[in-house]
């Protein structure tokens, strides 16, 4: 095994232009594998290998229970390990502060005796106008 550290800003690195080839690295148990000629040959498809890049892929590797024979094919493919010192500590997230909720149901209040009252007043309305007519 080599000894070179990598910094962890290449974890995000899916990708990268080297002699004017495109570079697949995957990221495993820490270490870096340089997996740009094993897409063709790897069993479990290049698809698979690419979308295991730009992410920490050791759980996703772990969970398809790869062979021990398997295992001892990624020394081929080893880059280098990640320096634990570079690694960025995650960010808190902070919700964005919303306007306080004032629960104000006052005019709520009214409007409902509103709806209920004015169709009684028409109501009323209508039957006053009709007795009022038919007494003259
Ligand atoms: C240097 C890294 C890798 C090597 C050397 C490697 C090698 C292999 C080998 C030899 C097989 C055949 C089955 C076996 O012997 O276990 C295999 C299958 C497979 N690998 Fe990888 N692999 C690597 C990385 C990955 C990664 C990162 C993933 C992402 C999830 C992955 C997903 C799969 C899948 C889905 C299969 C098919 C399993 C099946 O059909 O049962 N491999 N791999």
């Amino acid at each position: 095994m080599h000894n070179s550290c990598i910094p962890c800003r290449f974890w995000v690195i899916v990708l990268i232009c080297f002699n004017g080839q495109l570079t697949t690295l995957v990221l495993l148990n820490m270490q870096v594998y340089d997996v740009t000629k094993f897409l063709d040959d790897h069993p479990g498809g290049d698809e698979v290998l690419l979308s295991a890049t730009g992410k920490d892929a050791t759980n996703d590797f772990e969970d398809v229970g790869h062979s021990s024979s398997a295992k001892g094919m990624m020394e081929e493919y080893y880059v280098g390990d990640i320096d634990p010192s570079t690694i960025p500590e995650r960010q808190k997230y902070v919700p964005p502060k919303q306007a306080s909720y004032n629960p104000d149901n006052s005019t709520e209040f009214f409007i409902k005796i509103l709806q209920f009252l004015v169709p009684l007043a028409i109501l009323g309305l209508a039957i006053a106008v009709r007795l009022y007519t038919r007494s003259e």
